[in-house]
């Protein structure tokens, strides 16, 4: 039915394209072709104005058939995004290994394409996630308990309100504060301490958000595992991920992740009672678990993916905003005197540089697949989406315009002293936007404040930014990490 629409559509483009020159030879050998003419041209002209003809999303140029331009895209999608939106405009197709992939540059252009199609699905790409995720082969009812039962419930604990009354903050800041006191008792003990600047940041970010989502008795001695997963995403997300020698390593992590899981679930899965000091977000999200049916398993599965989608992006956008204040003296130097008077909540230099970084830092892009052909305007024109093509949402096209932010390609913190500067949109829009983009916020403000108020922090060797590795369009942030932080005791 679909393809018959399409082609209709392209049937009756043509014809009233070639419809002058048939009618033309027409009218010459007889009167009622002439009549007919008239009929017919009436006809077209009053087709036309009733149902505009749809246009093609502009497709970026390429020579190589099936790959298209996907290396440049997966190598630098910045350059790429933001040269293809100067040249095509804010909406364009391009070709990716064999399939089309439509590319919304622009703030409310998902939104405007969800309002207007029912038929946008960001399950097929989250299966996948799903199950490299969890190694869980059949990931499709995780997937569907995810949005349908547990995502009304995230929304409201996680809501700007929600999220002050729900105690998390609290608890993450508990732990930090108890890691950040057992690593002053080593740095007192045996003088400042070297390491990479990803583990720091990504094993005191685990402990903090792991504490506030699962409570004390979260296995945190897990971290290990957590942290080869961080390393090796690329792998479990490509056809790698089944290699025996290649995918060994990341493919054990994962299971002890979820073996972890399933040991910190389980009395409370079979015997019922209390999980000490768990979240409401996550007792609520186990309860939904059980109804539903899902197995132990499944809701360890379940677990991981909440975790790690609380985990991934703030630590890659703390990542961020530590390596740049460790590059630029000027920034770490009034960030610091910042924390020591201001409370992390009430700190303008930070929400500025934390807003700067949520502009230049990298986000995965939401990803939808087209389910059955559709038309759909975007900017008063009529595009026609082709079923099986995929869109992803890419806001590095804006966040690096430079009619909307000067110099774009500079980190300024004190950027958002301008409050007329629209604020970055990395937390995705329309029915699937970010529910813990609040709290996400807070965190990464909170380990910078923390961190610069207990500690000094000093790049060892080369200070130049990481060069960004990808799995797909995925960004491996941690996985880049080039810098080496040599950490010692505030004075
Ligand atoms: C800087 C940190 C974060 C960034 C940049 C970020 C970004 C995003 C983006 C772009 C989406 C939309 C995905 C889509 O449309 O397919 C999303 C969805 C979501 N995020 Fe975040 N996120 C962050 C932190 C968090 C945190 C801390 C939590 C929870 C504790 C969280 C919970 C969620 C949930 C539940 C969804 C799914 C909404 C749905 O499917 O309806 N995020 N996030």
């Amino acid at each position: 039915m679909a393809t018959l629409l399409r082609d209709t559509v392209s049937f009756s483009k043509q014809f009233n394209d070639a419809f002058p020159t048939i009618v033309f030879s027409a009218a010459l050998c007889t009167f009622p072709a002439a009549i007919s003419y008239l009929f017919l041209a009436y006809y077209g002209n009053a087709h036309k104005s009733e149902k505009p003809s749809t246009l093609p999303v502009p497709a970026v140029e390429s020579w190589i058939p099936w790959i298209g331009k996907s290396v440049q895209l997966m190598r630098d999608p910045l350059t790429f995004i933001v040269e293809s939106r100067r040249k095509y405009g804010p909406l364009f197709e391009m070709t990716t290994w064999g399939s089309k992939l439509i590319v919304a540059t622009d703030p409310g252009m998902l939104m405007s394409l969800e309002h207007q199609c029912k038929d946008l699905n960001p399950s097929t790409s989250r299966v996948d996630a799903f199950r490299a995720l969890t190694g869980i082969h059949n990931s499709e009812r995780m997937t569907e308990v995810m949005g349908t039962r547990i995502m009304p419930v995230s929304s409201k604990i996680l809501s700007p309100s929600g999220t002050l009354k729900s105690g998390l903050m609290e608890t993450f800041n508990e732990r930090l504060m108890y890691n950040f006191d057992v690593l002053t008792a080593e740095l007192k003990a045996n003088g400042p301490k070297t390491m990479r600047l990803s583990d720091f940041i990504s094993y005191h970010l685990f402990c903090a958000s792991t504490n506030s989502l699962f409570g004390p008795t979260f296995p945190f001695d897990s971290y290990p595992h957590y942290a080869v997963i961080s390393s090796s995403i690329q792998i479990l997300h490509s056809p790698m991920a089944n290699w025996p020698f290649v995918a060994r390593k990341a493919r054990r992590a994962r299971q002890g992740m979820i073996d972890a899981l399933i040991k910190y679930t389980e009395d409370w899965w079979h015997n019922g009672g209390q999980i000490e000091g768990v979240s409401q977000l996550v007792g609520q999200s186990l309860i939904i678990m059980k109804e539903e049916n899902l197995s132990i398993e499944e809701a360890a599965g379940s677990l991981l993916i909440s975790l790690w989608g609380a985990l991934f992006n703030v630590s890659a956008m703390t990542y961020w905003l530590t390596a740049q204040l460790l590059v630029d003296e000027k920034i770490y130097t009034n960030l610091r005197e910042e924390a020591v008077d201001k409370h992390y909540m009430e700190a303008p230099l930070l929400e500025s540089a934390a807003l700067e970084t949520l502009r230049t830092g990298s986000v995965p892009p939401p990803t939808r697949s087209v389910d059955a052909d559709a038309e759909i305007v975007v900017d008063g024109k009529r595009y026609f989406f082709e079923k099986g093509s995929r869109i992803i949402s890419e806001m590095s096209g804006y966040h690096y315009n430079p009619d909307v932010y000067a110099d774009p390609h500079s980190f300024k913190s004190e950027r958002f002293f301008d409050e007329s500067l629209p604020r970055p949109k990395p937390f995705g829009e329309g029915h699937h936007f970010c529910r813990g983009m609040h709290l996400a916020k807070l965190e990464i403000k909170s380990f910078i404040s923390h961190t610069l108020k207990h500690f000094s922090l000093k790049v060892v060797g080369s200070k130049e930014l990481p060069k960004l590795k990808r799995a797909g369009l995925i960004p491996d942030v941690l996985g880049s990490d080039n810098i080496t932080l040599e950490i010692s005791l505030r004075d």
